[in-house]
């Protein structure tokens, strides 16, 4: 693989001879199983290895595919998924490019919050690079050991705060895992680019360290100095091992969160999924949701569930939206009210999180959900509290009677930590909710209507983001970035969307939104000065070029 074609099949480390036989066979990225040409097997020692008859990867697919549907459970067809990326990646990623919307649930949210619930106990392969506080020091070493030499791709978590399932600790390696193979399926970055990343500093989670099989350091979580030291090194090494690599914060507690984005952002190339991935994908399905409720940006009122990572997050980006349409700071702070586990963001608060004070308005304090919505008669309703089934019924009928067409997002993952299903939204609003949710819900049908959820998930933005930032040379990500990424997402939402009151596109064009979310980033990375390379004459045309296509090399 060289710079200018990074698409093309990987053919082994440059310079080093094919491996033949069984290590032929064992090696993911090589590896064909049984369709393997005739004369491939005799010059590659294979002869013997495999049975007689030569598959086509189509034919490869359809037995795949048979074996993931005989499982009964989510966490089985996870299983048989992830055997598969062990042993065959280039069929891995043809698989899930050819059923999308039926293995997305599987290799990501809601089953990929199961199995790293279960990880220590399921676990069968590392998949990903396990750097702990007792490397000190060593960091650069530990991502040399790595298989490939040229990483573009980094996402890594400490484990602290995974989906809403919080300290699951080194078995949140499951994310970075899963996200990396959404870079892959949904933008097309070669699968040898991505580096999944666990940073282990110990848990707090009790019940791991009872479990005999818990596969992390059995300690505590470290904290303060000794932790900020730990992630520079990281960020160091990163840069010095791996130059061109983007690295993508996931999943952290958002105690250090917010103080590493602020750290990193204007000093290499990162972002935060959680923070700004996700502000881009709720800002994007807000845009689209206006076309349906035929009113501005400017005249809505957003409430919270949850001031975190996700919460603030989008309530920032949302400010800079609407002082795009002309609103001062303060007024389009305004807009964004936020409840928290102890009720409403308000200034009389003591010891508010930093993150939460620009939010934090002049208002009696409101303990619940339900007269928060009574008294400041949002428009939308936002739900990142990781709390399953905080939206309830009386709820969501307030926001009915509030609004002809009540926006109600229940973005939180997995399924179980959802503020509501979808067809409580809908049952709740008479099917006049405006409906998005972090993790996907089937198809409602009510009133002769087929009601159509949108899956509000960052997986709308990072790859795209990475993809951009990757072929651009980008020097640095910037908000400014997610913004424009949330448009060009919106402008994805076709009319036929809408008309199912879907306020994101289907997951089957993901890879054409990608590529056009990907050309407006890429297209700000020029404007702004931050690109390593030249802009080409054809820019969507030049993304494609950056997209591989999982498919087989010839050997011979
Ligand atoms: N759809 C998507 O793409 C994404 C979804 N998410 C989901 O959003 C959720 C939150 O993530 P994140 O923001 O990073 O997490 P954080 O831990 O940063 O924030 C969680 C927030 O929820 C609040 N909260 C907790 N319990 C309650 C309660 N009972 N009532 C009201 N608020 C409560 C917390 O309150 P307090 O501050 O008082 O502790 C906190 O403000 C997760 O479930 C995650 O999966 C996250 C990223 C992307
Ligand atoms: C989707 C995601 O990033 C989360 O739930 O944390
Ligand atoms: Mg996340």
């Amino acid at each position: 693989m060289t710079e200018e074609n990074p698409t093309s099949p990987y053919l082994g480390r440059p310079g080093v001879p094919l491996p033949t036989g069984n290590d032929l066979l064992q090696n993911p990225m090589l590896n064909k199983g049984t369709a393997f040409s005739c004369a491939e097997r005799e010059s590659l020692g294979l002869i013997g290895l495999l049975p007689a008859h030569v598959s086509t990867m189509d034919d490869q697919v359809s037995r795949v595919m048979e074996g993931v549907r005989r499982n009964n459970t989510a966490l089985g067809k996870y299983i048989a998924m992830m055997a598969l990326f062990d042993r065959n990646r280039a069929l891995f990623y043809r698989v899930v490019t050819d059923h999308l919307q039926e293995l997305m649930p599987v290799i990501y949210t809601p089953t990929v919050g199961q199995a790293c619930k279960q990880f220590s106990h399921i676990y069968r392969k590392g998949r990903g690079l396990y750097l702990s506080a007792v490397h000190k020091g060593r960091i650069a070493e530990l991502l040399r050991n790595w298989s490939y030499e040229d990483v573009r791709m980094v996402v890594v978590t400490d484990g602290e705060r995974i989906l809403g399932l919080g300290d699951l600790g080194v078995d949140g390696m499951g994310i970075p895992v899963g996200k990396l193979s959404l870079y892959t399926a949904c933008a097309g970055i070669h699968p040898t680019y991505c580096l999944p990343v666990t940073i282990d500093v110990g848990t707090n989670n009790d019940e791991l360290l009872r479990d005999p099989l818990y596969l992390g350091m059995r300690q505590p979580r470290i904290r303060g100095a000794e932790y900020d030291e730990l992630i520079e090194e990281f960020v160091l090494a990163v840069q010095e091992v791996f130059p061109r690599a983007v690295i993508q914060f996931e999943d952290f507690a958002n105690c250090n969160a917010f103080r590493l984005l602020k750290t990193y952002q204007n000093r290499v190339c990162c972002f935060n999924d959680d923070i700004q991935g996700t502000a881009s994908v709720a800002l994007a399905g807000i845009y689209a949701a206006l076309r349906l409720t035929g009113s501005t940006l400017t005249e809505q009122t957003f409430l919270f569930l949850g001031a975190g990572e996700a919460g603030t997050g989008t309530g920032s980006l949302l400010v800079a939206a609407l002082m795009a349409e002309g609103l001062s700071e303060e007024q389009a702070r305004q807009r964004c009210w936020f409840v928290d586990s102890k009720g409403l963001v308000v200034k009389n608060r003591k010891e508010l999180a930093i993150h939460k004070r620009p939010f934090a308005h002049d208002y009696p304090q409101q303990t619940d959900l339900l007269r928060a919505v009574r008294s400041l008669k949002p428009t939308a309703l936002i739900g990142v509290s990781g709390q399953g089934q905080a939206f309830n019924h009386a709820v969501m009928a307030e926001m009915a009677s509030l609004n002809k067409r009540p926006i109600i997002f229940a973005l939180s993952n997995p399924t179980s930590n959802s503020e509501c299903t979808a067809e409580q939204a809908y049952a709740a609003t008479g099917g006049r909710a405006i409906f998005a949710s972090g993790s996907p819900f089937a198809p409602v049908a009510l009133d002769k209507r087929i009601l159509v959820p949108g899956q509000g998930n960052n997986v709308y933005i990072f790859p795209a983001i990475g993809l951009a930032a990757m072929a651009t040379g980008a020097e640095r990500i910037t908000d400014e970035m997610f913004l424009a990424a949330a448009r060009a997402l919106a402008a994805q939402v076709t009319d036929a969307d809408l008309a199912q009151s879907s306020v994101y596109p289907p997951l089957t064009k993901i890879r054409e939104v990608s590529a056009s979310i990907a050309v407006a980033v890429a297209e700000l990375v020029y404007e702004r000065g931050l690109a390593r390379t030249k802009r080409p004459a054809d820019l969507l045309n030049y993304i494609y070029t950056w997209m591989y296509q999982p498919a087989y090399p010839d050997y011979v």
